[in-house]
């Protein structure tokens, strides 16, 4: 395999603590945490062995019966060589024309710790509250084709432990070699109806991850995603479990604000999605958790996945999943919608809307609908202010949990309850 010169991913990693981006220090969490990440290309394949003499043409050589004066001899094996030699390069020109597109074809399997290459297949504008034509310009659909290797509990995409886990990929930029981690909107392990998979072997399968990336004026490898067309090259790796469930489970909090919505989607699809429906292996394995999902954005044409997150609450039924909306801006966000559905609204697609960020009181009226803390877990992602507020910041290394703080332990929640993704 021809391995591109190895090289680190720049990020905000090699700036001294406190000195990078509070996203890219999000990103030291996920990143693998051994040796440099090595880019590497698809081997190119090698060239043909030569091919044997073959017997007619030893035994000519060698044969009394067709035996030549060694000038003779010399001239022949001289044509001989010339022919094979003309007939190589003939055959290795026509070789090397054929392989191009078998090369195209191919596909890589995505590894945890080596960057490939995979070309995007389709780029499209995610939908939002208001413009769901237009989205809200700031978030981008890409799906990417990539084949998976699958465990035994995998295989089938069956497993109902997998339902309970939430996956995320690292994406960077052939040009600009930094990553960030992103969480695709479908688990890759669990089959689903939304994001077709076909089963290759028994040992992996093709699936269709679906990335939703936000872009900051700023931001490096957001940018770089909203710049992308079908067809366009970009490297992955993956997949990290970012939180795995402990079959304990009964109740779920989901908080997410912003593009923390997610990893949510991802796991609630597992559980809710057609994938899940038509997956009785999951259904028998585990008890499927109710969930409580408060999603916030700074306003309501910020939020994202509205259509998906109201097709996944008919399937679960409102009594598995409760989802709430909440937007910071409120009074805008409310003549934003007077102004396009030409009402004001307490909700959006039967999704109550709060005016106001997700806070002590909401969690608390939330937190007494549930039966007992013990076997009910809360799960966070969103900006570190947020996170910080609910639930106290990660730990300065930004690799583990740091203590509980915020709302939630001042609730009474205990540390082992609550997990910041
Ligand atoms: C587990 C996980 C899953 C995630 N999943 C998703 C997902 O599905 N979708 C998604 O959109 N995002 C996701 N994110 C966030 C994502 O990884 C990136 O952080 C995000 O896309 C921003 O990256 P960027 O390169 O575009 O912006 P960056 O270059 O990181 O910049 C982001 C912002 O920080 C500011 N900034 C940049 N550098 C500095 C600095 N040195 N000091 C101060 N401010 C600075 C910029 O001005 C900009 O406003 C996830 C994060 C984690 C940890």
């Amino acid at each position: 395999m021809q391995m591109l010169r190895p090289r680190l991913l720049r990020s905000c990693q090699a700036l001294p603590r406190g000195e990078g981006c509070a996203r890219c220090i999000r990103d030291r969490s996920t990143a693998a945490p051994s040796a440099p990440t090595v880019l590497s290309r698809r081997a190119s394949r090698p060239s043909r062995p030569p091919r044997p003499l073959p017997l007619s043409a030893r035994h000519a050589s060698t044969s009394t019966a067709g035996r030549r004066s060694t000038a003779s001899n010399g001239s022949a094996r001289g044509k001989i060589l010339y022919l094979l030699v003309g007939a190589g390069i003939a055959s290795a020109a026509v070789y090397s024309k054929t392989s191009q597109p078998l090369r195209a074809q191919r596909r890589n399997i995505i590894a945890p710790d080596t960057f490939q290459e995979f070309r995007v297949t389709q780029k499209r504008i995610a939908s939002s509250t208001l413009l769901e034509e237009k989205g809200d310009g700031e978030h981008v659909m890409l799906d990417v084709d990539v084949e998976v290797s699958l465990n035994e509990d995998q295989q089938g995409g069956q497993s109902g432990k997998e339902a309970m886990c939430i996956h995320t990929l690292h994406l960077a930029s052939p040009a600009l070699s930094i990553q960030r981690p992103y969480t695709p909107l479908y688990s890759p392990f669990v089959v689903s109806n939304d994001a077709p998979a076909s089963i290759k072997t028994p040992k992996s399968a093709l699936r269709k991850v679906q990335l939703m990336i936000k872009k900051y004026n700023d931001g490096e490898v957001g940018r770089f995603a909203h710049s992308l067309a079908s067809g366009d090259q970009i490297l992955l790796r993956g997949f990290d479990k970012s939180w795995q469930g402990d079959g304990t489970e009964t109740e779920l909090i989901l908080i997410a604000g912003g593009t923390g919505i997610t990893p949510m989607h991802q796991l609630i699809s597992s559980l809710f999605g057609s994938n899940a429906s038509s997956n009785s292996a999951a259904t028998a394995t585990t008890t499927k958790p109710k969930i409580t999902l408060l999603y916030s954005a700074h306003q309501i044409s910020a939020l994202c996945l509205l259509p998906e997150l109201e097709d996944l609450r008919q399937r679960a039924g409102a009594e598995r999943l409760h989802i709430e909306l909440f937007v910071d801006q409120h009074s805008h966000s409310h003549s934003l919608y007077e102004r396009v559905f030409g009402r004001r609204t307490k909700e959006v697609r039967g999704m109550k809307l709060n005016g106001n960020r997700v806070g002590l009181k909401d969690l608390e009226r939330i937190a007494k609908q549930k039966d007992a803390h013990t076997h009910c877990k809360v799960l966070i992602a969103g900006p570190d202010g947020m996170v910080e507020a609910i639930a106290g910041p990660k730990a300065r290394d930004g690799k583990s949990q740091g203590e509980l703080g915020g709302h939630l332990s001042h609730l009474g929640w205990k540390k082992e309850q609550v997990w910041k993704l």
